[in-house]
């Protein structure tokens, strides 16, 4: 494969294999996988998408090479990232990783949160990810410093989303329940708001306040809910009834959901039908909720701790993987590339068809926004942005997939040859 040259704007790309999940149904089979495409770019735009018909001298040979739309980065934590040098827990676990953020966060200026947070993204960028959501914890009614500081985090091509990540108990009293979720409305688009949700800060009444303001301010959800083992955690079941019994305009996305995984079949099975009826979307973090879940010193796990994925994928709901912790107390490792993630879901999801079905878990972004009117990514007239995989096959992907060509609007921003540092091309 000859090398790409990021000085022009390329015309377009040949023999590239693309997801069954992003081609038409009618597209042509070849040897019982989707034949290859040729795309055609123009001003920036996909012009044309079509089965490969060699030779097409103009455009650059992909040589068969898997490529997927600009991947997504459901949840991460980029007011947290990189401070695992300075910020080690001494105990396992999920609250033993709360207590020890709140160790650090005397260090969070606004200097080392820029600091950190442009490293995480650019980084994310590398790897080809064009949307990246962050949730920011708030430990007051009025927005935290990371709030501010993470609104004037950008990298080209990525837009970012911030969640105010809210411990329950805040939304106890509907005034300042009603105060967060104006500051959140207040800070311009791409804002949600958030919870902590979890058996250690139940709270029915600050649910509802929750859900109130939220619907007052016209806001998106996204919520930690359930990240525990308890079988009797309340957030999912209470939400999927609250739902069912109230209107709610906005999308929510209930991040975690790991008890789902602990109680029956039928009370899982009863949640998913409830929540498959509203605009909800399931995300999974396998990487943190292995390492977190069932975490006790020099004990083997016996519990993987990830929610019902699967269910929630045969019962409608839109599912989605995210990275969460990179890093940082809560996850000494990482480097969000979602590649990471997925293949960490294909071992403990016992995942299956990955490439072309599964790699839309970091690809859909209609799922994480809510927005069901998104025009299919590669579609002509939308943005020619992708990420090619050189010397990729379905048979070895996502493992083994280092090497990455990030395409923006039909130029070349990112690329990283076999076993090579990450590198900026601009
Ligand atoms: N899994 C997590 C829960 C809460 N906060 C985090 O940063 N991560």
């Amino acid at each position: 494969m000859t090398s790409l040259n990021t000085a022009t704007a390329l015309n377009g790309i040949a023999n590239l294999r693309l997801p069954a999940w992003l081609l038409p149904p009618s597209w042509p089979q070849q040897s019982g996988e989707p034949a290859t495409a040729d795309l055609r770019f123009e001003d920036g735009k996909i012009s044309s998408l079509t089965p490969s018909h060699p030779p097409q001298l103009d455009l650059w040979d992909a040589q068969g090479a898997l490529a997927l739309p600009g991947m997504i980065e459901p949840h991460a934590h980029l007011d947290k990232t990189f401070t695992i040098g300075r910020s080690r827990p001494s105990k396992p676990g999920l609250l033993a990783a709360i207590e020890t953020m709140h160790q650090d966060r005397q260090h969070w200026t606004a200097e080392d949160l820029q600091q950190r947070g442009k490293r995480g993204l650019a980084w994310a960028a590398a790897h080809g990810v064009t949307h990246l959501r962050t949730h920011i914890d708030w430990f007051t009614a009025t927005p935290p410093v990371a709030w501010h500081e993470m609104a004037h985090v950008e990298e080209h091509g990525v837009t970012l989303e911030r969640v105010a990540l809210v411990p329950l108990g805040l939304f106890a009293n509907a005034s300042v329940a009603d105060d967060i979720a104006r500051a959140v409305a207040q800070s311009g688009e791409h804002c949600l708001l958030g919870g902590f949700i979890h058996s250690s800060n139940w709270d029915p009444a600050a649910m509802k306040n929750l859900m109130h303001s939220a619907s007052a301010w016209q806001l998106n959800l996204d919520l930690h809910i359930d990240e525990e083992l308890t079988a009797t955690a309340h957030g999912l079941t209470w939400l999927a009834h609250y739902l069912s019994e109230n209107a709610f305009s906005g999308h929510i996305c209930c991040s975690h959901g790991c008890a789902l995984a602990s109680g029956s079949e039928g009370q899982a099975q009863e949640v998913l039908a409830l929540l498959a009826a509203q605009r909800v979307t399931l995300i999974a973090l396998p990487m943190t909720n292995l390492l977190l879940q069932d975490a006790v010193v020099g004990r083997t796990p016996r519990q993987r701790g990830i929610t019902v994925l699967k269910e929630a994928q045969v019962a409608g709901i839109p599912t989605l993987l995210g990275c969460d912790n990179v890093q940082d107390a809560f996850c000494p490792a990482g480097s969000y590339d979602p590649l990471d993630t997925l293949s960490c879901a294909l071992f403990s999801l016992q995942l299956d068809t990955l490439f072309d079905q599964q790699s839309r878990l970091i690809c859909d972004s209609a799922a994480l926004t809510g927005n069901a009117h998104t025009q299919s990514p590669l579609a002509e007239g939308s943005a020619a942005t992708l990420v090619v995989f050189p010397g990729s096959n379905i048979a070895t992907w996502p493992l083994n997939s280092a090497a990455r060509l990030v395409i923006h609007h039909g130029r070349l921003t990112h690329q990283r040859t076999w076993n090579q540092e990450l590198s900026h091309e601009s």
